[in-house]
C-alpha cells in the first residue's frame, strides 16, 4: 500500500513541494518530465498535475493527499480537508483598479467588468457586499485586461505587487490571504491515515526546524544568569564551562521571529563570539 500525493507539475509550488518532501527524507525517483513517480524510501506515489485539478483529484480519492494553494482550494470549492499550512506560496487574492482612478470603497465596483481567474471567490465577495458587477473569466495574464479594454478592473493574485505596478494598477481590496496547504481526502482508511500521520509528523519537524536557529555563545560567568534569562531554549539553555577559567559557553534555540531582538539583547548583556547554526530537524 502506498499513499498517493498530488503536487503541481511545474510553476510556483513545484520546487517548494519537492523540496519539502526531500527535507522530510523522502527521495523521489526520476522527477524530471514525469507525470508520476515513486519515493525510494517511503511508501509514497507522486502525481504531477496542474494545480487547478488537485482539489478534484483529492476529493475523488484518485490522490489521497495533495499540495495546493488555499486560493485554488477555495475557488474549486471541493470537499478536501486542510491538514497543515506549509508556509510557502504566500500571496493574496486582490481587486486592483487602474492607478489613475479614484476608489471610494467597495461600492465603486458597482457595474464594473471584473477580469479574473477566480470567478467563484469574486462572485462570493460581490454577493457578500451586495455589489452587482460583471465577471469576465480568463485563465491567465489577467493584469493586462484593463489596458486592452477587456475589463475595468481585475481580481488576481498579488505577492510583491510588481505585476500590478508594471500594468498601471493599484490594489484596493484583499479577498483572501493564501499559502500552500497539505490537503487530504475525507475518507482515508486506517492504513492510509497512519502513513499520513507519519508524513505530517516529519513535515512539522522540518517546519519547526526551519523556523528556529541553534545559537552558541561565550559569556563571563558573572553574566550567565542575565543571559539565560533572555533565552527560551527547548527545555532550558545548556551551560558548559570553557577551558578558560571564569567563562562559560551557553547553547540555546531561538525562533526566527524574535531572533534579531534577542541577539541584540544578548550582546548588550555581555555575550561574545555568538554562533548561529541552522537546525535540520526538530522533534519535540
Ligand atoms: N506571486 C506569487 N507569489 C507566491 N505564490 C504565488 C504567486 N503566484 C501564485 N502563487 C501561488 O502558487 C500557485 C501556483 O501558481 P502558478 O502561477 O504556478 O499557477 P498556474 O499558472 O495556475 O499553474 P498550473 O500550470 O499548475 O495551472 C497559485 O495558485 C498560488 O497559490
Ligand atoms: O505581485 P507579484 O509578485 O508580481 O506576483 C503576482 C503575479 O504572480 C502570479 O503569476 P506568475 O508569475 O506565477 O505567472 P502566471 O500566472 O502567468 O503563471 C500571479 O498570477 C500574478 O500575476
Ligand atoms: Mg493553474
Amino acid at each position: 500500500m502506498k499513499l498517493r500525493i498530488a503536487i503541481q507539475k511545474s510553476g510556483r509550488l513545484y520546487e517548494d513541494s519537492v523540496q519539502l518532501l526531500k527535507e522530510c527524507g523522502i527521495a523521489l525517483r526520476n522527477v524530471k518530465d514525469r507525470l508520476k513517480t515513486e519515493a525510494d524510501n517511503f511508501p509514497l506515489e507522486v502525481f504531477f498535475l496542474r494545480d487547478d485539478d488537485i482539489p478534484q483529484y483529492v476529493e475523488d480519492g484518485v490522490a489521497d493527499i495533495g499540495i495546493v494553494g488555499e486560493n485554488v482550494l477555495y475557488e474549486k470549492n471541493k470537499k478536501a480537508e486542510i491538514v497543515e499550512k506549509l508556509g510557502f506560496g504566500k500571496c493574496r487574492l486582490s481587486v486592483a483598479i487602474p492607478r489613475s482612478q479614484e476608489y471610494a470603497g467597495i461600492r465603486s465596483l458597482e457595474g464594473k467588468r471584473i477580469a479574473t481567474s477566480y470567478p467563484f471567490l469574486v462572485n462570493e465577495f460581490l454577493a457578500k457586499n451586495n455589489v452587482q458587477a460583471e465577471i469576465h473569466e480568463i485563465s491567465g495574464s489577467v493584469e493586462i485586461a484593463p489596458g486592452i479594454g477587456l475589463a475595468d478592473v481585475v481580481a488576481d493574485l498579488v505577492s510583491s505587487g510588481s505585476t500590478l505596478m508594471m500594468n498601471g494598477l493599484k490594489e484596493v481590496e484583499v479577498l483572501l490571504q493564501s499559502q500552500a496547504v497539505l490537503i487530504r481526502n475525507n475518507s482515508l482508511d486506517a492504513e492510509q491515515q497512519k502513513l499520513l500521520d507519519k508524513l505530517v509528523f516529519r513535515i512539522r519537524s522540518v517546519k519547526k526546524a526551519n523556523n528556529n536557529k541553534y545559537i552558541l555563545l561565550n559569556a563571563p560567568n558573572d553574566k550567565v544568569k542575565e543571559i539565560i534569562a533572555l533565552l527560551p531554549g527547548m527545555k532550558s539553555p545548556t551551560v558548559l564551562p570553557l577551558a578558560e577559567a571564569g567563562w562559560s559557553s551557553v547553547h540555546s534555540v531561538l525562533s526566527e521571529d524574535t531572533f534579531w531582538d534577542i541577539i541584540e539583547q544578548l550582546k548588550a548583556a555581555g555575550a561574545q563570539g555568538i554562533l548561529v547554526v541552522p537546525i535540520e530537524k526538530m522533534i519535540i
